[in-house]
């Protein structure tokens, strides 16, 4: 097992008396890119957040490159990027005043890149000097990402980097996170709903659910023994093998499974039980049957 940049041990973490992380433990590898999928209120905004350091929990312990998340050295801090949900730019100043502030941050800043990303972002010489206040909200998601992917981090975290950006924004985005992030092995964790970006750039996903890692693993494996087994309850009982992911009964009395185990367990499955279907997945198939 390789040095995880991100350890997290049983973490938790309550808002009044709601429960959103429930004693979560995940360690991430260096150079993995994981899509981190959940319904809305899971908790991933939480999970980065507690993960940064920017929200304190109530247990556990998380450690960045081996420090503490909470007393990260200047050189770890330099290290990582995040791109938050909600715009935390500093709307008074214009794009290049807010990445003059940044560049002054940084012991390093890519020049060319936020000049290449500028232009082909739509950022001409008189947007430059607007105040960002006056940008739209896809356009300050542009800026957010600009502003993150400047000083080439190793560890860009992204919750929901997409969501206000258009199809070609997006489309762009996706390219310049598989061309220059993911070639030169960042590890990136990034939040979404849109799962058919996902495919295009995750080699991983991870389910939050219930407050805990309910599944992750390198999306094509994932796809390939994970399957939805369905017939009439009664011949659905509990099979004994591999891992039940969800269950869920419709009106005319059958069921359905979401079993993940070897092709071998499935094959011995539809000998012992020809009146049940078994089917492959997609990953929204995924999505619904391991989150419902
Ligand atoms: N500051 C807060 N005070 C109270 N409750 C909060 C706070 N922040 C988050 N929550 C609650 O914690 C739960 C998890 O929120 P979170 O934003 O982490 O979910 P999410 O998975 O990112 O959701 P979405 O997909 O909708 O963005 C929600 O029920 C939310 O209402």
């Amino acid at each position: 097992m390789s040095a995880a940049i991100i350890e997290i041990k049983n973490i938790s973490k309550s808002f009044d008396s709601k429960t959103v992380l429930d004693q979560l433990s995940w360690r991430v590898e260096p150079g993995k890119v994981i899509g981190l999928l959940g319904r809305n209120g899971a908790g991933k905004s939480t999970l980065l957040e507690c993960m940064l350091g920017l929200r304190e929990t109530d247990a556990g312990a998380v450690t960045l490159y081996g420090e503490g998340v909470d007393n990260l050295s200047v050189q770890t801090r330099a290290k990582i990027a995040y791109v938050p949900q909600q715009s935390d730019l500093f709307e008074w100043l214009t794009p290049n005043q807010m990445l003059d502030y940044f560049k002054a941050l940084y012991p390093h800043w890519n020049t060319a890149k936020v000049e290449a990303l500028l232009g082909r972002w739509g950022f001409d010489a008189a947007a430059r000097k607007k105040p960002i206040s006056q940008f739209s909200g896809g356009e300050k998601q542009r800026l957010s990402i600009i502003r993150a992917l400047a000083h080439d981090p190793e560890l860009l975290i992204l919750d929901e980097p997409v969501a206000s950006l258009d199809p070609v924004g997006r489309r762009e985005f996706l390219r310049e996170l598989i061309d220059g992030v993911i070639e030169r092995d960042t590890t990136v964790i990034f939040s979404t709903h849109i799962l058919s970006d996902l495919e295009r750039v995750a080699l991983d996903i991870a389910f939050l659910k219930d407050g805990k890692i309910a599944l992750e693993g390198p999306l094509d494996e994932l796809l390939e023994t994970t399957h939805r087994v369905s017939g009439p309850a009664l011949a659905i009982t509990t099979f004994g093998f591999g891992l039940e992911l969800g269950r869920s009964n419709d009106n005319a009395g059958g069921t359905d499974v979401i079993i993940r185990a070897s092709a071998g367990e499935f094959e011995r499955l539809r000998a012992a039980h020809p009146g049940v279907r078994i089917d492959a997945l997609s990953l929204e198939d995924l999505f619904v049957g391991v989150t419902q």
